[in-house]
């Protein structure tokens, strides 16, 4: 980009954004010095399981909505036209269903972290794969999170980029630090208000520019951005309704389901009621969320169409575009650039907070705790405090591998969702769903799913590169250029669409949308066929409480007895009235080991009258 061309800042919006940085260390603070001044693990990682579900809700929204939604959306809206925002069908069943099954099963065991239900289910070793899987998801994810805001406007206002991701980690580290997962759910409220505050600010100030609702709509439409239902049923086709609103399920499952991060927040709800009621109302935020920021684009795309900028624009990507369009609108309005990278550095810091104590967490409870039992509650406070800490440099570490990639923001953090986050979401399915997976079954399905993700996810990656294909570039940008430029461009375009994929290749160009779905499958087929061959679990060793029974609840209309004959379901009360729960897998009792819950906590796992939840399927 044109130096010259730089957008500036005036001192009221540093002030902004300053009072954003502080206003989150004061919550940290806030929450170090009140209550039980996180001396305990419970509060530190749990928040006392006390919250409220207003917070819990907006803590949701904010955990998987990051700058890289902020800005990848409106690029993605900008280039493609609206067919992604077909994605918000899939938040329908993608909230359902963990709030009927996912938060029920984990919310009556009473675990601290998603992977104890791992070790309850099979083993510890599935227990410990999981956990590293998320692990490695997270840390990924983080550093994405850091660089994009810091990386957009660099390239657009000259911000020192590692200075504002030295200030972004610290920041984030220090309260997330001091103030356990209460400042980090508190200061997600904040953050998430300030998030849409800056997106509105935007559009508002956008369409006034532009000539109104009614102009911006004509662009649009006569500039083709407003795409129809696209029901193309093949699977590489990068965004149809399928893959967004039937792909995305998955996705969003393996975020709102069995995300560590969101877990977590499930838990630190005061009752199961609280949990479901918090889930069922991220529906309506994550849709005001999704709608902004596909206005955005759509408001983007009429401000430049017809219009030359593509001196200024450069070689920079469509991501910095998007910073650089914020800036063109809003810097003549004092305060209001502030407000946007407020909104910006809000959207990164509420996740990178989240992934922070909920690595913190699983590192505690998963990995150290069942090593150390007789670790005193101030260790291991301190010591989740470290390892807080300790993940907020990695982050730092992370921006860096990030800003050696390319690719689009938003594709790059949904492609790992989908290929890390896949996987795990398939292995919880098949210790939810599946009677018979036994724990060989878990790690082998997990192993086939996470190489077959890695094999489709980097052939996808290097026959993009070998081929060359770019993303088609705007209809308008393409009339403004010289002649011979737009010829060359539709002979390429035209190259792309005759060379159809084929045998591997095809293979590796399927949609990224379908990464989780097709991920999760895999490690369900793997799993079950491995468990089939080493001998499947038999009803009466499955740890009571982990398996859902899914096919006794769908047909939940049917009179019991018939129930019974169809679908096999047992109902437990009967079952186990005349023996103490226990898991009798031989690999040892997971109620008697030392991380395992207190006495108090067992009690829930005894069904008692009002959890139908405990009827369970038996083999067929
Ligand atoms: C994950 C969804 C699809 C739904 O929450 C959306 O928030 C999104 O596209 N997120 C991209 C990743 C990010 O913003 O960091
Ligand atoms: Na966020």
């Amino acid at each position: 980009m044109d130096p010259s061309d730089q957008k500036h800042f005036a001192v009221v919006d540093y002030v902004i954004f300053a009072v954003l940085l502080a206003a989150s260390m004061g919550i940290g603070l806030y929450h170090a010095l009140s209550g039980g001044r996180q001396r305990t693990t419970q509060e530190f990682l749990m928040a006392d399981r006390s919250m409220r579900c207003l917070p819990v809700s907006l803590s949701l929204i904010a955990s998987f909505q990051s700058a890289v939604a902020i800005i990848g959306v409106p690029a993605e809206i900008y280039t493609h036209g609206t067919q992604y925002w077909f994605i918000g069908c899939a938040y329908i069943l993608g909230l359902f269903i963990p709030a009927h099954v996912f938060i029920p099963v984990f919310y009556r065991l009473q675990v601290s972290s998603a992977y104890q239900y791992l070790e309850l289910r099979f083993s510890k070793a599935v227990r410990i794969c999981g956990t590293l899987t998320f692990i490695c998801q997270m840390v990924i994810y983080m550093g994405i999170c850091v660089y994009t805001p810091a990386f957009a406007l660099n390239a657009v206002t000259g911000f020192e980029l590692w200075g504002t991701v030295l200030a972004t980690g610290l920041v984030c580290t220090l309260y997330t630090t001091m103030g356990g997962l209460k400042a980090v759910i508190w200061t997600d409220v904040f953050q998430t208000v300030v998030m849409f505050a800056g997106q509105l600010a935007v559009i508002v100030v956008g369409v006034q520019k532009t000539g109104g609702v009614s102009e911006v709509w004509r662009k649009v439409w006569e500039g083709n951005r407003i795409s129809g239902l696209d029901l193309n049923p093949d699977p590489t086709e990068r965004h149809t309704f399928w893959t967004l609103g039937v792909g995305g399920i998955f996705l969003m499952l393996s975020l709102y389901g069995v995300n560590q991060a969101q877990v977590q927040r499930y838990l630190s709800s005061r009752t199961e009621r609280d949990a479901v009621r918090s889930c069922y109302m991220v529906f309506p935020s994550l849709q005001l969320a999704l709608a902004l920021s596909c206005v955005m684009g759509l408001v983007m795309f009429a401000r430049y169409c017809g219009e030359d900028h593509s001196d200024k624009r450069g070689n920079s990507s469509m991501d910095a575009m998007v910073i650089y369009f914020v800036m063109d609108m809003l810097q003549d309005l004092p305060g209001l650039p502030g407000l946007f990278v407020a909104c910006l550095f809000s959207a990164a810091l509420s996740t990178i907070s989240s992934a922070f104590n909920s690595l913190a967490t699983v590192t505690m409870e998963d990995l150290i705790k069942p090593h150390f039992p007789a670790m005193t509650e101030a260790r291991a406070t301190q010591l989740s405090k470290a390892l807080a800490m300790s993940y907020g440099l990695l982050c730092l570490a992370m921006a860096y591998l990030t800003h050696l990639m390319g690719d689009s923001v938003l594709q790059v953090a949904l492609k790992i969702f989908g290929m890390v986050g896949g996987p795990v979401l398939g292995l919880f399915s098949l210790g939810m769903f599946f009677p018979w997976a036994n724990s060989t079954g878990a790690v082998a399905g997990l192993g086939a799913g996470l190489a077959v993700a890695f094999w489709v996810g980097i052939g996808s990656i290097l026959t993009r590169s070998n081929t060359g294909i770019r993303p088609p570039v705007p209809d308008c940008r393409a009339m403004l250029l010289s002649d011979n430029t737009t010829a060359a461009i539709h002979t390429a375009l035209s190259n792309v669409t005759l060379s159809r994929p084929s045998g591997l290749k095809r293979f590796y160009s399927l949609s990224y949308m379908w990464y989780s779905a097709f991920n999760c499958f895999t490690v369900i087929l793997i799993g079950l066929i491995i468990s089939f061959l080493t001998g499947p679990m038999k009803e009466e060793d499955v740890t009571p409480g982990t398996v859902y029974p899914l096919l006794g609840k769908l047909l939940h209309f049917l009179p019991e007895r018939l129930k019974k004959k169809l679908c096999c379901v047992t109902p437990l009360g009967q079952t186990l009235s005349s023996q103490p729960p226990q898991h009798k897998e031989s690999n040892g009792s997971a109620f008697q080991q030392e991380d395992g819950p207190s006495q108090e906590e067992t009690e829930s796992f005894l069904p008692d009258a009002h959890t139908p939840f405990v009827e369970r399927e038996t083999a067929v």
